[in-house]
């Protein structure tokens, strides 16, 4: 990247943004680990960084869309368009077709971007792209990128910025509720800013701190919506006994916890638990329960991520760092609750992870699914009989829902028992949830329930 000058016309909420986009291009960065980061390092202000998260994600999200944008209005394809040019394009795009920021603002200061970062002969053409977009509506660039477009889910896909398999996958789970007519309110709430929400876990946050957390979530007893504010002051005055958590995990991690009274001395195992988000909330109830939780996670850094999310409930909690798929090997019939929240292809949050659809891939499915039965298979091992499994996959994918549970069932016949996971979430739930298709699972939707789309099935071992 060249060098800025002290004269720069680039205001620093987009320069960071800029930069962020460009280093998810060029160095497969995560946007939501870079940008609090730059945010920080460029000292924004509130309002600047808010404006640099709005610029960063929406442009990530909608990148699809922009980019067919761009190449019609540029009459060339966008992989022949130089990376860092093409990058302060779909920038500007998005402040023309999706934000309110005034024309000549979005034009200018991408135009800008493009000289500083691409060539200067760059500028003339970003300037001839950008004010053609400006020149047609939302409504008019929605129509010219359907063109002749005819199948349904390629059309959402085109307009709604997703890869075209995954709106097919999304469709697939939809409609094994019966529910295909919500696919393109699934797609709209992907592309919007999900709100902060914290879990408060249970028995340890101050009484003061509890009055303070904002509006209690519909479902879950133990969460709270902080709507679009920044909870670092909470968490931190908390320490750390109030965390950012989305309400679909909290619910999955009460499921295994309130599946049935607590008796003291259980053992409890989190299998894949980095970076610690539900086995904080599974190591809080089992204190109060007189349980004991192990927490395990392969990835030695989410490890420590474990223990430092684990550290404000107890020191004593122990964390380890083993293959998960060798668990019944290593602990035999050992635990009276497993949650195994399986590594998947996170197709249920990318609200929350912007560029993650154009990471991900068909064959992600296919690999993860077969680590997900190995995980299962060794986690019913390790319980001992009557043991209760909680498998949950933040993916609406039936592949790793439906498909996996059904996989096991036949893999596991009469030796485990598909609990009633809706029955126990009805009894936790401050309001009914909205849930369709198989009567045995949880699948949670962000356009309905306001949560990632989690899946959750609870097993007995008999
Ligand atoms: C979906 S995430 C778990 C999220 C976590 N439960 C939480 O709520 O914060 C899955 C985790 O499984 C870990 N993992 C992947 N393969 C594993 C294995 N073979 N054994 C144990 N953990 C594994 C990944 O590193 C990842 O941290």
């Amino acid at each position: 990247m060249s060098p800025r000058t002290e004269t720069s016309r680039i205001q620093p909420a987009r320069r960071v943004a800029y930069d962020v986009i460009s280093a998810v291009s060029t160095s497969d960065a995560y946007a939501n680990l870079l940008l609090p980061v730059r945010i920080d390092r460029a000292k924004l202000s509130t309002g600047d960084a808010a404006l640099a998260t709005e610029l960063t994600y929406g442009t990530l999200r909608m990148r699809g869309f922009y980019d067919r944008v761009i190449s019609l209005t540029a009459g060339r394809p966008v992989e022949k368009i130089d990376g860092p040019v093409l990058d302060a394009l779909r920038l500007g795009a998005h402040q023309l077709l999706s934000m309110r920021t005034a024309d000549h603002a979005a034009v200018n200061e991408s135009v800008e971007l493009a000289r500083e970062y691409g060539s200067r002969s760059a500028s003339g053409f970003a300037n001839g792209v950008l004010r053609t977009i400006s020149r047609s509506t939302l409504e008019e660039w929605r129509e010219a990128v359907v063109g002749e477009e005819s199948d349904p889910d390629e059309k959402l896909a085109l307009l709604y910025s997703h890869p075209a398999w995954i709106v097919r996958a999304l469709r697939q789970g939809l409609d094994a509720e019966g529910r295909a007519d919500e696919l393109e309110a699934l797609l709209a709430a992907d592309n919007a800013a999900p709100r902060v929400n914290l879990v408060a876990l249970p028995h340890l946050v101050d009484s003061e701190i509890a009055a303070s957390l904002g509006e209690a979530n519909r479902y879950s007893p133990v969460g709270h919506d902080l709507g679009g504010g920044d909870p670092t002051a909470i968490t931190k005055r908390s320490h750390g006994t109030v965390r950012v958590q989305d309400e679909g995990s909290q619910l999955a991690a009460l499921a295994l916890s309130r599946v049935r009274p607590v008796e003291a001395g259980e053992r409890w195992l989190d299998l894949c638990a980095g970076p610690g988000g539900k086995a904080a909330l599974l190591a809080a109830e089992a204190l109060a329960g007189g349980a004991e939780l192990l927490a395990n996670e392969l990835v030695p850094a989410r490890a420590e991520l474990v223990r430092s999310a684990l550290s404000a409930v107890s020191s004593d909690i122990e964390v380890a760092e083993f293959d998960g798929t060798e668990v019944g090997e290593m602990h035999p019939a050992a635990f009276d609750r497993i949650m195994l929240d399986a590594p998947c292809t996170g197709l249920g949050a990318l609200r929350r992870r912007p560029e993650a659809r154009w990471r991900k891939s068909p064959r992600d499915v296919a690999e993860l699914s077969s680590l997900q039965a190995r995980l299962f298979d060794a986690a019913v091992v390790a319980l001992k009989p009557g043991g209760v499994l909680a498998y949950v996959t933040c993916s609406p994918h039936t592949g790793e829902t439906l498909g996996a549970v059904r996989a096991v069932a036949s893999r596991w016949g009469d030796d485990l028992e598909p609990l009633d996971t809706r029955a126990v979430l009805a009894d936790v739930v401050e309001h009914p949830l909205d849930l369709a298709g198989d009567p045995h699972t949880v699948q949670l939707w962000p356009h309905r329930h306001g949560t990632d789309a989690m899946f959750i099935a609870l097993f007995r071992r008999t």
